[in-house]
């Protein structure tokens, strides 16, 4: 083979001896920094993933099978070989349960097994990065990073000729980057009366709210491609025509090694037996591998809280408690119901109709095998859903750290505590979304947006091989508790509406055998899953809060190691958190290129 034949390797001794760039993890994060870096030629790139490519198999690439896990229409990549397949460990506040924590092990990581919604959060949620010590990192500097990344359609005109009012303002969009964002050319009839049960509930209905305006209930995107309507990916960003570009499939980084205070090599492997390899890094190595395993890449580094690092004799290279500190997730609650339109997902059960509507789907890219089931939700601020003064009185009498893990750092609790105190008066803000509601025919989700728990990630083997240990610590905190019996009461709320009386929602499950507070409180922990939004695990903060990276995503203590993928991000805005991952990665792969 040619020294740079731009390809992509399966075998550590196609590799050269040393990149300038060593990106770990090709997944959301890695995949778009990787791109940014090797768009001069003259800069080598090597990308390192656990996966490997996926076949296009219709239940990764169709939106509705894809995103669903109704047996009639098929099941998604969750639960696939493209899956982690990782649990939690049993969470008491869930009366034990260990969650599922899906997680892409495959290029595109978890765009791969993502539901594809696409939206950004508010201008505060993005703010508040900069408040808590992090210069440049607010709404205003983040979004032409966000338009960056984006390849906006706008809505079908068909769309508008069915009556429905999309709104969308170009300002906030782009259209030359490498992930589609569209919207689908199908809308379920019920939508109507969602968006009459918001007006009637006086939420504001927010025209395009991308640009940083987005508490009330609005049309979001997905990312699908709209020329084929198909799963969009990160993929978009991999480009296998640069020369200077490799990627090394099915191999695991199982550790950076750092001398004298500057990382040096990269080790890689594609299995518990098979031979360690290393790569030299002449310029940085980029860790990408996500939220639940990049503190795992570090702790195994030898970066993190010498207390953990010693009991697995593991020698501290870098005393950083930071690390796998403030995880925290949004969390959802499935409610079931019915509606009485026509048609409504409970169509799928008609094998035909659903027979119908893949042909549809296969000839015409139409109908409802475009869509993920919904294509309206709202974000509300909790003065909307829930009674404010009350959350804030409960918040301001805690406190702030008391419902903490016991072993917390105190670095990370003076970052919580900085955290709460933001999360204590927001409460009361009309633009910080606590919950979103997640509108289908079958369900209204409530999901916590703005999570007071905190959980940790971290390691009890020494084996790269061996999973993480997953600990969100799940409704550790009750106000997460309250928001949620709040949620859930104001789910019933807009299902009484009128316009939804119109087409007889119905509360199927769990119904009226769950009325009171203390059985909702049980219904919640008994029914909570993760929304796959982790978050902070390496997060960026001043480390005097806990923090593992500085406002250039530098890790402390180490030159030449960054960390670019949602474990930075230390507070998790209201949104789904893919549309804010691309802007970070984009902004990411400035700050590297202006420091060298
Ligand atoms: C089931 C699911 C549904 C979701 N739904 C939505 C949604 O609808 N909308 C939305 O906005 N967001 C959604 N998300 C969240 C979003 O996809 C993630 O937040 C995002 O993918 C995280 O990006 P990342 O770069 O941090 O990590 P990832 O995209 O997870 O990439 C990490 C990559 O690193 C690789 N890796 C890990 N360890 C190693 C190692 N040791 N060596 C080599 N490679 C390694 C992994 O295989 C993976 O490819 C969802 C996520 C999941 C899992």
């Amino acid at each position: 083979r040619q020294a740079f034949p731009g390809i992509i390797l399966d075998r550590a001794s196609e590799i050269l001896q040393s990149y300038d760039y060593v990106v770990v993890g090709g997944g959301l994060s890695g995949l778009v920094v990787a791109n940014r870096l090797s768009e001069d030629s003259g800069t080598t790139v090597l990308i390192i993933e656990a996966g490997g490519f996926t076949e296009n198999e219709d239940w990764v690439t169709i939106p509705l099978i894809t995103s669903s896990n109704d047996p009639a229409v098929g099941h998604g990549p969750i639960g696939s070989k493209y899956d982690w397949n990782m649990t939690s460990i049993p969470q008491p506040e869930l009366g034990n349960r260990s969650v599922n924590t899906p997680a892409g092990k495959v290029i595109g990581g978890g765009t791969v097994l993502n539901g594809m919604v696409f939206n950004r959060g508010s201008r505060a949620d993005y703010d508040r990065w900069e408040a808590l010590g992090n210069p440049g990192w607010n709404f205003e500097n983040l979004l032409p990073y966000f338009k960056k990344s984006e390849i906006f359609t706008p809505p079908d005109l068909k769309l508008e000729a069915e009556g429905w009012d999309i709104q969308y303002n170009p300002a906030y969009h782009g259209e030359h980057g490498h992930v589609h964002s569209s919207f689908a050319p199908f809308v379920w009839p019920s939508t109507r009366n969602y968006i009459n049960a918001m007006k009637e509930l006086e939420v504001p209905i927010i025209n395009d709210a991308m640009g940083g305006d987005a508490t009330g209930a609005y049309w979001f995107t997905q990312s699908v491609n709209p020329e084929n309507e198909t799963r969009s990916t990160s993929q978009g960003f991999y480009d296998p025509s640069r020369p200077n570009l490799h990627l090394l499939i099915g191999n695991r980084v199982t550790k950076a090694i750092i001398e004298s205070g500057k990382v040096e090599c990269i080790e890689f492997s594609a299995g518990e037996n098979a031979t360690t390899s290393s790569v030299k890094v002449l310029k940085e190595a980029i860790l990408s591998a996500g939220a639940l395993h990049t503190p795992q890449i570090l702790l195994l580094s030898g970066i993190g809280e010498t207390a953990h690092l010693s009991s697995l004799g593991i020698e501290t290279v870098v005393d950083l408690p930071g690390v796998g500190a403030n995880y925290h997730d949004h969390l959802l609650l499935f409610i079931g119901q019915t509606v009485n339109v026509s048609p409504n997902v409970a169509n799928f059960s008609n094998q035909t109709w659903t027979s119908e509507q893949f042909s549809l789907y296969e000839s015409e890219r139409e109908g409802p095998f475009t869509t993920l089931g919904g294509n309206f939700f709202a974000f509300l601020p909790a003065g909307t859903f829930s009674n404010a003064t009350a959350l804030s009185s409960a918040a301001t009498a805690q406190q702030a750290s008391h419902y903490l893990s016991p072993n917390t750092p105190p670095t990370v609790r003076a970052g919580y505590e900085a955290q709460f105190a933001l999360l204590t008066s927001d409460i009361s803000s009309s633009t910080v979304a606590y919950m979103e509601f997640i509108f289908g025919d079958n369900t209204i989700l409530p999901a916590l947006h703005q999570p007071f728990s905190r959980g940790t990630v971290s390691i009890n083997s020494t084996s790269p091989f061996d999973n993480p240990v997953i600990d969100p610590r799940y409704l550790s905190n009750p106000l997460d508790l309250a928001l949620f019996v709040a949620g859930f009461e104001y789910a019933r709320k807009i299902r009484g509406t009128a316009a939804m009386q119109e087409i007889n929602v119905t509360e199927t499950y769990p119904g009226a055998s769950v009325m009171t507070s203390e059985q909702i409180e049980e219904f919640v922990r008994g029914g909570v899953s993760t929304e796959h939004h982790h978050s902070g695990t390496a997060s960026m903060l001043p480390q005097e809060l806990g923090g593992v990276v500085d406002s250039k995503l530098r890790l402390y203590g180490v030159e030449g190691l960054r960390i670019v993928d949602a474990s930075i991000v230390p507070m998790v805005p209201a949104a789904h958190l893919q549309a804010t991952l691309y802007g970070i990665a984009e902004k990411a792969a400035d700050l590297i290129k202006s420091s060298h």
